[in-house]
């Protein structure tokens, strides 16, 4: 049987490495919560990756109350589960725009993964449909993420769905002069290219505790502490479905390589077809298209022999070995 090898730094990270950060290896990383459908989506996320011939493996950052039996799903679909602990933003009244959203401030843990120099995260409600290993070579330092849309209803606490501003046409509607300054450009956080660093860790932990939650959770507070070192990339590499009925002049969907499925009603595993939008052409398709990967044996890991040689390869090479794979039996 061939060795399992998913813990092993692909790109040769040494364990010193690991531990003071800097390693030199990547990986993808998602998030799980919970004993709800999410699992699926992460499971459709990691067979989505293999189909797109990733080169690199997908951490899953489960908090603790993810069930054994799904971690078990996930670890037999070549997931590297890493268990993280919770969390919490201070004591406050906010009304967040989903009441799950408080969850997600344990996202912040991944900044702690130091073994991987560089990671991309992304949502459980997120598929690839092309390889985007190439965002790992984007130059350090910076943080890489697609911009937000204002125009759904999630957003309709804020000034700029108010006056219909929205980032993505900033031209339609001026920003009034007794509003203060225009705001910061403003990024979707289901998608993101960075680097873990342990000091980065700490102060991110340390800030969120003095910081008052808002609506959109660690997504604001991501948004106002990478604000000078935020670098937009565009939609194609995290199309928010939304952006298909209120800017269709940005979107070229047949360049599109990662979806998010985070309209309203639009969850793949949970896809009923009823609610506003979700009767459309593109969704129906999109939606399909989610399916059609999560039900393909062929991407499970285990029927992946291939995806074991292409790591073993990458992890050989990076020793200098060069890998020449077996002659297939068939
Ligand atoms: O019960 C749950 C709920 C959420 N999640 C995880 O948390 C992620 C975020 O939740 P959604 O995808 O449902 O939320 P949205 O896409 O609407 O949220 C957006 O806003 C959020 C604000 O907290 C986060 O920033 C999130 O990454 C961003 O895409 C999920 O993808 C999934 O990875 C779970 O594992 N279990
Ligand atoms: O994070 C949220 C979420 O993904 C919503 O579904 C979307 O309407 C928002 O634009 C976004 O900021
Ligand atoms: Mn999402």
């Amino acid at each position: 049987m061939a060795p399992d090898i998913r813990g092993v730094a692909v790109n040769g990270a040494s364990a010193e490495q690991a531990k003071v950060g800097g390693g030199s290896s990547r990986a993808f990383v998602t998030f799980l919560a919970g004993n709800g459908d999410y699992v699926k989506g992460v499971v459709g996320l990691a067979k989505g990756l293999r189909k797109a011939k990733s080169m690199y493996p997908l951490v899953v950052a489960v908090l603790p109350d993810v069930p054994e039996e799904h971690r078990n799903i996930l670890n037999s679909q070549g997931c590297i589960v890493r268990e993280i602990v919770p969390v919490y933003p201070p004591q406050n009244q906010t009304q967040f725009a989903m009441a799950y959203y408080v969850i997600n401030y344990s996202k912040l843990r991944i900044w702690e993964f130091v073994e991987y120099k560089k990671m991309i995260y992304l949502d459980g409600d997120i598929q690839v449909f092309g390889n985007i290993d190439h965002l790992f070579d984007l130059p350090d330092n910076y943080f890489y993420a697609v911009m937000d849309c204002f125009c759904e209803k999630t957003w309709s606490h804020t000034p700029q769905y108010q006056i219909g501003y929205c980032q993505q046409c900033p031209d339609m509607v001026q920003w009034p002069s007794d509003f203060g300054s225009k705001p910061p450009l403003y990024f979707n956080a289901g998608m993101f290219v960075y680097e873990p660093n342990l000091a980065t860790y700490h102060d991110l932990l340390q800030t969120v505790q003095v910081t008052k939650p808002t609506s959109f959770a660690e997504q604001d507070f991501l948004n106002m502490y990478f604000k000078d070192k935020y670098k937009p990339i565009p939609n194609l590499y995290n199309l928010v479905l939304a952006m298909l009925w209120r800017h269709p002049e940005n979107v070229e969907l047949d360049k599109v390589q990662v979806v998010h499925y985070c309209a309203a009603g639009s969850k793949p595993w949970r896809f009923t077809g009823k609610e506003e939008n979700m009767e459309r052409e593109d969704i129906k398709t999109l939606v399909k298209k989610w399916w059609d990967i999560y039900e393909d044996e062929t991407l499970d890991y285990s029927n992946n022999p291939v995806n074991v040689e292409r790591f073993t390869s990458a992890l050989l090479e990076a020793g200098g070995i060069k890998f020449v794979p077996a002659p297939s039996a068939a």
